[in-house]
């Protein structure tokens, strides 16, 4: 079999009911022609857990809506919503009949504005969610282990400094549907990870972030990053140890490596930074210390 990829052609079908989307992969040489078909990874129901990938163009961020649609109220959160595209986001909410009930962060962003502050003003009862570690406000401020539960499944908190002083990641319980998912925000990028030239940020503390809270993951934890410049939109856990050509390297020259990038300020950062220590723009209660730790 010679399967070149001017044969691949790939055809989306609605089966075996709609919202479930299965992609099927068509390989044909002169002679012969197989197939394989697979849950496209953008946007699939599995066991409960309904899941979309998002994107805003301009700061190349990735949005993430995860809900629990097996519960009667379809409890929803947004993972890192931009404020460009809320509207978008609550349209697709509301077409899915889904109750919106968290907008978190994975950290303070610098090239763009949080679009949390604005859901609140357009969501009543929605609560906002950051690290106690960002310094910032928000409804409700988390710390590694606890777990931020939508109906009955959950997201659970990991502390992954190093981009910023408050970097977060949120991962899938393991005993919830399988493979994992880790929302990594800036911490771990596919094939890269966040810069570490300001807000805190340190190259040791994030090499340690990874190695310690995301790479002892299971190999096939699914990696969704805040942000893709290259076309990227998903990794796994085992992807990112054996090719990421950041961190696969010792400690000594991963640090060299991020002091010689040389990357130009983000062009919003003077404007995203204070209006995302505030989540955007709100005016919040007093915030409480935790989700739901259990
Ligand atoms: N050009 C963009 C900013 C690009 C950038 O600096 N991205 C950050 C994440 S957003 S603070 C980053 O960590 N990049 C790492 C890398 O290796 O690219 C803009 O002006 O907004």
């Amino acid at each position: 079999w010679n399967l070149s990829p001017q044969t691949l052609t790939k055809t989306t079908l609605s089966f075996p009911k709609p919202g479930i989307k299965f992609q099927t992969h068509v390989f044909s040489s002169a002679s012969k022609t197989c197939s394989y078909t697979t849950l496209c990874d953008s946007s699939m129901t599995r066991r409960g857990l309904l899941f979309r990938q998002l994107f805003e163009k301009e700061s190349s961020t990735y949005t993430y809506l995860l809900a629990d649609v097996s519960h009667p109220r379809k409890p929803a959160v947004l993972i890192d919503p931009v404020d460009k595209t809320v509207e978008r986001d609550l349209h697709l909410v509301k077409e899915l009949g889904l109750k919106l009930i968290y907008a978190m962060n994975t950290h303070v962003h610098a090239d763009h504005v949080t679009g949390t502050g604005l859901l609140k003003t357009k969501v009543p009862g929605m609560k906002s969610i950051i690290s106690k570690a960002s310094n910032s406000k928000a409804d409700i401020l988390v710390e590694a282990g606890d777990k931020i539960y939508f109906g009955d499944l959950f997201l659970e908190v990991r502390a992954t400094p190093g981009h910023t002083l408050g970097c977060v990641t949120y991962v899938t319980g393991s005993d919830q549907p399988q493979p994992r998912m880790a929302f990594t925000g800036d911490a771990l990028l596919i094939r890269g990870c966040g810069r570490t030239d300001f807000q805190g940020g340190s190259s040791r503390q994030l090499y340690e972030s990874v190695h310690s809270q995301i790479f002892t993951l299971p190999e096939d934890t699914l990696v969704y990053p805040a942000h893709d410049y290259k076309g990227f939109t998903v990794s796994t856990v085992g992807e990112e140890k054996l090719y990421n050509p950041r961190l696969t390297r010792d400690e000594e020259t991963f640090e060299k490596i991020m002091e010689n990038l040389n990357l130009p300020y983000p062009k919003m950062i003077d404007v995203a930074v204070p209006a995302n220590m505030v989540c955007g723009l709100q005016d919040t209660a007093e915030p409480v210390q935790a989700a739901s730790s259990n």
